[in-house]
């Protein structure tokens, strides 16, 4: 069971124009992942979840959700089959005129819902995601992470099998994207539900996502486990993502030649917390100054980068540079190319 997107194009024509949205991408998503999708503007990103939600069918290919070839649904099968895709969304998309309550209970009715049972389940729901004591609140009278946390237990209503998340915490500052992706991550895990999330913001990917694709012009030009993807991208795009959260920029003042070098150095796992600039003190006649450093907890596995600054006689600063390249679990970095 999983969602397989087989060679999947998607074109629009606008005034007599062709837009190749999405080009023959081929993709899937593993039950119970959490996939994110990283791309700029216009990247197709929202094209291919609505494709996954049903929302439009693909000029050519293939889509197929936990076993259904979607283009073969119409009527009641379609409408049954959407319900079992949950979808959040940038801006929450509440009802204004709605309580708490109300919003959850217009989509059960929507899909015909046990009324015996609705109260015990919209109390269940407000209970899972903590809102518990907002149930006769109105949208207005809440707080954006409130607000998106109403749209997470609207779309978990009907048991949805997948939510896709279309930039779920953009409109959110830092600490309450942190709190909503702990809460995405929860649902995911204790209720085995599948995640797609769309987002522009690296930081999103590496908090929550298993794996990710990166996008650009309707194509996914790279796709690995969060970790390899921080670690070693390939693509320029990657390249600039990865960059925006590693933002290493040589100090301008910092005189560069061959008596004086920046070396960034990349720890890779249990080596990010190992004694290496010891190390390098202790075999090598440079002095080394330390100019930025970092590390980060991705999945609890360590990624360090460290920029030095050393200087020495150039022949010193050879060696010293092989003396890297041979350690295990270290490697020179370079810097990663920012596209603008
Ligand atoms: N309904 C539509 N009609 C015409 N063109 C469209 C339509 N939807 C999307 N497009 C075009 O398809 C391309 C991909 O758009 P899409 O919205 O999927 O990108 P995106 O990566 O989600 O961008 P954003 O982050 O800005 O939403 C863009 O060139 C866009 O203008």
């Amino acid at each position: 069971m999983a969602i397989v997107l087989e060679d999947v194009s998607k074109t629009y024509e606008v005034k007599g124009r062709r837009i190749e949205a999405l080009k023959k991408l081929s993709l899937t998503i593993e039950d119970g992942e959490i996939f994110g999708l990283i791309g700029f503007s216009g990247a197709g990103k929202s094209t291919l979840l609505r494709l996954i939600n049903l929302l439009e069918a693909p000029s050519s290919g293939k889509v197929n959700v936990n076993g259904t070839e979607l283009g073969s649904l119409s009527g009641d099968d379609l409408r049954i089959r959407r319900q079992k895709i949950g979808m959040i969304f940038q801006q929450f998309n509440l009802i204004e005129s709605k309580t708490v309550y109300q919003n959850i209970e217009f989509v059960l009715k929507a899909s015909r819902y046990d009324r015996k049972k609705t109260r015990g389940r919209i109390e269940e729901l407000l209970d899972l995601v903590g809102l518990g004591d907002k149930v006769d609140s109105y949208p207005k009278n809440l707080s954006g992470g409130q607000k998106q946390r109403v749209g997470i237990a609207r779309a978990l209503a009907n048991h949805p099998d997948v939510l896709l998340c279309d930039e779920a915490t953009s409109a959110l500052d830092p600490d309450t994207t942190k709190t909503i992706l702990k809460l995405l991550k929860r649902i995911n895990r204790e209720l085995g539900i599948t995640i797609v999330l769309i987002t522009h913001e690296m930081e999103v990917i590496k908090e929550i996502a298993d794996r990710v694709g990166v996008m650009t012009e309707g194509e996914i030009v790279e796709m690995d486990d969060v970790y390899s993807i921080f670690s070693h991208p390939e693509h320029d795009v990657t390249k600039g993502f990865v960059q925006d959260i590693y933002d290493f920029t040589i100090p301008p003042h910092i005189d560069v030649n061959e008596r004086s070098e920046v070396i960034t150095i990349k720890f890779l796992n249990e080596h990010a917390e190992a004694n290496y600039v010891n190390q390098l003190y202790r075999h090598f006649e440079c002095d080394i100054s330390i100019l930025n450093g970092r590390i980060e907890y991705i999945h609890d596995m360590p990624l360090g980068f460290l920029m030095l600054h050393v200087k020495g006689e150039p022949g010193e600063i050879i060696r010293l540079k092989g003396f890297i390249d041979e350690s295990r679990g270290i490697e020179r970095a370079g810097i990663y190319a920012k596209i603008d």
